[in-house]
C-alpha cells in the first residue's frame, strides 16, 4: 500500500507559470480526483508526477521515496503507472503488442499480462490480434489502463479517462478503477472534467482553477454550488 504526496509544486512553461504551490495527498487504497476545466493545469500536474515535466519547486513523494529528478522510466519501475490523456495507443501495433509495450518497465520474470486485465476488460482478449487503431475510443481507454496494469503499479494516475467515451464504457471504467482499489491495493489519482463520474467513484476530491488547488475534501462533503462555479467556463 503506497501513498502519493504532491507537496507545494510550481511548474513553468518558459515564463508562464502553469502550477502554483499545488499540494495533493493521495492516500493508499483510495481514489483521489482532481477536477477542473480545460487548461487549469490538470495534465501539467500529472506530467510533473510522472517526471515528464520538471518542477521548479516542491517535491513529489511516492511511498517513502522522494522522486526528485528521477526520469519517467525510473518512476514507472518504482511503481507509478500512467494512463495519458488521449490514451496514446500505438495504432499500427496489435492489442497484444500494445499491452506488451508495458514490459519495458518491469523485470524479466514479471513479463506477462496479468489475468486481471482480461477479467476486467474481456473485449481486449477477444481483440488481441486487432490493431490498436481499429478499436473504439472506449476500447482504447481500456487498453491504455490494461497496458498500465501490465507494469504492476502501486499508484496509478489517469488523465481524463472518460474523455470522448460513451456512458456504458464510462461505467465499466469506473468499476475497473474501484476493483483496482479494492482488490489490487492500488492508490489511484485521476484528473477529470466530469463531476458526476468523480462523485460516483472518488473518495477524495480536489478542485483546481488557474493552476492552483482551490478546494479539497472527502467526496461526501462536496460543496456542489462552489464546485460547479469552478467548473463553469
Ligand atoms: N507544453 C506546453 N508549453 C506551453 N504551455 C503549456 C504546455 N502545456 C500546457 N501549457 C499551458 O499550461 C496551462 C495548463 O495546461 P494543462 O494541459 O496542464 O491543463 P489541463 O487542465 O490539463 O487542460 P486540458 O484538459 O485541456 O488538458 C494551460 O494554460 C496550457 O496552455
Amino acid at each position: 500500500m503506497t501513498s502519493l504526496s504532491v507537496r507545494n509544486i510550481d511548474l513553468f512553461y518558459g515564463a508562464a507559470q502553469a502550477l502554483k504551490n499545488v499540494s495533493i495527498e493521495c492516500q493508499s487504497n483510495r481514489i483521489t480526483a482532481v477536477l477542473g476545466r480545460n487548461g487549469v493545469g490538470k495534465s501539467s500536474t500529472l506530467r510533473a508526477i510522472t517526471g515528464i515535466n520538471p518542477v521548479a519547486r516542491g517535491e513529489i513523494v511516492l511511498g517513502e521515496t522522494t522522486l526528485g529528478r528521477a526520469a519517467p522510466y525510473r518512476r514507472a519501475r518504482m511503481g507509478l503507472g500512467y494512463v495519458p490523456q488521449g490514451r496514446e495507443i500505438f495504432p499500427l501495433l496489435t492489442v497484444r503488442e500494445n499491452l506488451e509495450t508495458g514490459f519495458a518497465a518491469i523485470s524479466n520474470h514479471d513479463r506477462n499480462v496479468p489475468d486481471a486485465v482480461y477479467e476486467l476488460f474481456p473485449v481486449l482478449k477477444s481483440m488481441l490480434n486487432r490493431r490498436g487503431g481499429d478499436l473504439s475510443g472506449g476500447q482504447q481507454q481500456q487498453l491504455a489502463i490494461g497496458r498500465a496494469m501490465v507494469t504492476r503499479p502501486k499508484v496509478l494516475v489517469l488523465d481524463e479517462p472518460t474523455e470522448g467515451i460513451q456512458p456504458s464504457i464510462i461505467k465499466d471504467i469506473g468499476r475497473a478503477l474501484q476493483f483496482l482499489r479494492d482488490h489490487m491495493g492500488m492508490t489511484i489519482l485521476l484528473v477529470e472534467q466530469y463531476l458526476d463520474f468523480c462523485r460516483e467513484i472518488a473518495d477524495d476530491i480536489y478542485i483546481m482553477d488557474r493552476g492552483e488547488i482551490q478546494h479539497s475534501g472527502p467526496a461526501s462533503d462536496l460543496d456542489l454550488p462552489e464546485v460547479r462555479r469552478h467548473l463553469m467556463v
